[in-house]
This record gives C-alpha cells, sequence and structure tokens, in this order.
C-alpha cells in the first residue's frame, strides 16, 4: 500500500567520499517526485538508500510515521524498476510479474488473477502471459517490470531512469501511460531522470540536485518561470547566458524594471523562445531587456528559425518565426517575467 515518504537530514558516504549530505525532502502519498540532475549527483545513491541497499550514516527515513532507517530492504516494501529492466531472462512474462507475489506466499490462483490484471494494466495482451521475456520489445520489456514492480503494492516505487533505453518514440507514450498509472492507482513514486522534459511531463514536483544537495524542489511551472539559482536556470533549459556588471545591466534593463541593483556582477539566464526580435527603431511592447546586436547565423528548427545574435554584452540565441539574413541590425527583447537574474555569489 503506498505511503508517504520523509528524508530529514540525509547523509551517506562511500569509503571517504560524502555522496549524500543534509538532504531533507517530503512525498505525500500518492504523489511522484523526479529527482533531476547531473550525472554524479547522487540520484542513484539517493534511491539505494531510500530502498535499504546503502545505509544511511546521519539522519532518518520515514515510511507515513515509521522510522525505517536501520529496517532491512524487505521490511520497507520499495521496488525499484531499473533502466535495464532487470528482468529475470529465464522466467517468461507471466514468472516475471509472479515472482514478488510468490516470494510473499500467494495462493497460485490469487497469483493467476493479480498478473491478469497487471497485465491488462500495462497494455500488454494475456497471451504475452507465456512469451520468453527475451523475445520482447524495449518498451515491452519496460511494462513487464513496471507490471511486476505494482503487482506487489509497494509502498513507493521508485523508477530508476526506466525511459533511458527506449527509443524516442516508445519514450513518449511510455512516460505518459507510466504518468497515467500514477494517476490511476495513487501510488506515491520517486523518478531518477537526465530529462528536463520527462521531469517536466511526469512529476507532481521536481527537486534538482546538485553535488550531494537538493538546490529548489518545486512544482514544474515552478521550477521552470522562478529557478531559485543560476545553477537551476541552466539546468532547466534557459539556453542563454551573460555576465554583466550593474552598470551595464541597468543600462540595458528599461528604467521601469531597472530597480535599485547593488553593485557586483550579474549571471542574466533568458530562454532563446522567450526572446523577441525587434527591428532597431521599434519600441519594446514590455518592460524588459532591449539588447542592439546583429544576425550571425539562422537556422531551420521545425517550428521556428534559432537566430545567433552577436551584441556588445555577449553572444545569444533567440527563436524567430521567420528567418532574418545573417549581417540584419536588430533589437533583442527579453521581456522582464521571462529574465533570470542572479548575483554572481551564487553562481556554480
Ligand atoms: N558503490 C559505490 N562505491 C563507491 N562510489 C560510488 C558507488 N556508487 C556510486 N558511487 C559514486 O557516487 C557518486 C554518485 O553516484 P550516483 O550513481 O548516485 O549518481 P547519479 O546522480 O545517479 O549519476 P548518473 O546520473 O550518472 O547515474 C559518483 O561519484 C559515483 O562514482
Amino acid at each position: 500500500m503506498s505511503r508517504s515518504l520523509r528524508i530529514e537530514h540525509l547523509s551517506v558516504s562511500y569509503a571517504e567520499k560524502q555522496i549524500l549530505q543534509d538532504l531533507s525532502l517530503s512525498i505525500s502519498r500518492g504523489e511522484m517526485l523526479a529527482l533531476l540532475g547531473p550525472s554524479g549527483c547522487g540520484k542513484s545513491t539517493l534511491l539505494n538508500t531510500l530502498c535499504g541497499f546503502v545505509d544511511a550514516d546521519q539522519g532518518r527515513i520515514w515510511l507515513d510515521d515509521e522510522d525505517v532507517t536501520a529496517a532491512g530492504a524487505q521490511y520497507r516494501q520499495m521496488v525499484q524498476v531499473f533502466q535495464s529492466y532487470a528482468l529475470w531472462p529465464h522466467l517468461n512474462v507471466f514468472q516475471n510479474i509472479a515472482y514478488g507475489l510468490k516470494v510473499r506466499g500467494w495462493s497460485s490462483n490469487a497469483i493467476q488473477k493479480r498478473v491478469s490484471e497487471m497485465l491488462a494494466l500495462v497494455n500488454l495482451t494475456q497471451d504475452m502471459a507465456k512469451m520468453a521475456v527475451t523475445s520482447l520489445s524495449g518498451g515491452q520489456r519496460q511494462r513487464v517490470a513496471l507490471a511486476r514492480a505494482l503487482a506487489v503494492e509497494p509502498s513507493v516505487l521508485l523508477l530508476d531512469e526506466p525511459l533511458s533505453n527506449l527509443d524516442a518514440k516508445v519514450r513518449l507514450s511510455v512516460r505518459h501511460e507510466i504518468k497515467q498509472l500514477q494517476r490511476q492507482l495513487g501510488f506515491t513514486s520517486v523518478i531518477v531522470t537526465h530529462d528536463r522534459e520527462e521531469a517536466l511531463v511526469m512529476a507532481d514536483r521536481i527537486a534538482v540536485m546538485n553535488q550531494g544537495k537538493i538546490e529548489q524542489v518545486s512544482t514544474p511551472e515552478q521550477l521552470y518561470h522562478h529557478p531559485c539559482s543560476a545553477f537551476v536556470a541552466d539546468f532547466m533549459g534557459a539556453d542563454n547566458h551573460l555576465e554583466l556588471n550593474a552598470e551595464t545591466l541597468i543600462k540595458v534593463l528599461q528604467e521601469h524594471s531597472a530597480t535599485v541593483l547593488p553593485s557586483g556582477r550579474y549571471a542574466v539566464y533568458f530562454r532563446a523562445g522567450s526572446a523577441q526580435l525587434l527591428t532597431v527603431n521599434q519600441v519594446p511592447p514590455s518592460v524588459g531587456m532591449v539588447l542592439i546586436g546583429e544576425v550571425n547565423q539562422c537556422v531551420f528548427q521545425g517550428e521556428s528559425y534559432r537566430h545567433g545574435i552577436s551584441t556588445q554584452q555577449g553572444h545569444c540565441y533567440v527563436d524567430h518565426s521567420f528567418a532574418l539574413p545573417e549581417g540584419q541590425c536588430v533589437q533583442l527583447f527579453v521581456p522582464s517575467t521571462a529574465l533570470h537574474l542572479f548575483a554572481s555569489s551564487s553562481v556554480h
């Protein structure tokens, strides 16, 4: 049965190397939380510590109001789904899904019924039960792995990059299927991913990790529009980054948005898709940052054309609905709502 999960001041190290540092996080019952962060920041270590494969040096792990920090993996009833599926190659689909139920001593009739329900749940036909898992496609194997995990009604489902081995098209459909299942069944889950779009689509909240710590945990919308640090802005895909001193920044910001800025350097982040290209004399539609520049590159990317713009303050990319010729002078405008500004001391 799904339970809530609370992590308090968790620290984990391998030998002398500290991996997780004083990490705290709460996940409500029925919530899906994505752990997003660069390679090596400790995402898998956190999952392994939660399910009891790795010991914590310090801190507490709670399932509802029960402290399970010292409890064995079997007692916690968290189940992991791996990138590599981790199916038993010598067992068929039915036997794989039934595995955990058998271990828990279910009767063969109950197992039969449960496996049949699980096959339907993950969109596999009943005749697939007898197939060897080695004869299945990647998407089908991951569905079997998911069915095997959900069959035992885990307290928390831990998904470690479950879609990474699937091709792009299958990945898109399976991510929606998992989200739909999670809404339908209301299971608590933590999903590890490198892919920010996947995190945005699937998660109720996203925790961005950096070097063993949580940088920000918020809803997808909040994280996307209001990153709390340069690291998060960069990681959430703000394509453009300029380093400006306060004096230059005040000059390029229009007067309404130019509040008093303490001196020093600032990191300015914005997305190519939220900036606009205006003709040199055009009045900007709202308050924001205006840079004067020249088009030095234009590439077609489907929905729009991405333009490389060289400005005195640095090189930027801006998406525009039609192609502008190289050499054209333009105003690059970014509405203040789409600008993310950080004092450079917060830049990693
Ligand atoms: N069993 C282990 N023994 C020693 N060091 C380990 C072990 N497992 C992981 N590490 C180290 O711990 C750090 C965090 O690894 P972890 O796999 O948790 O990161 P991650 O964020 O999941 O990375 P990735 O996205 O590449 O899977 C890395 O420096 C890794 O080399």
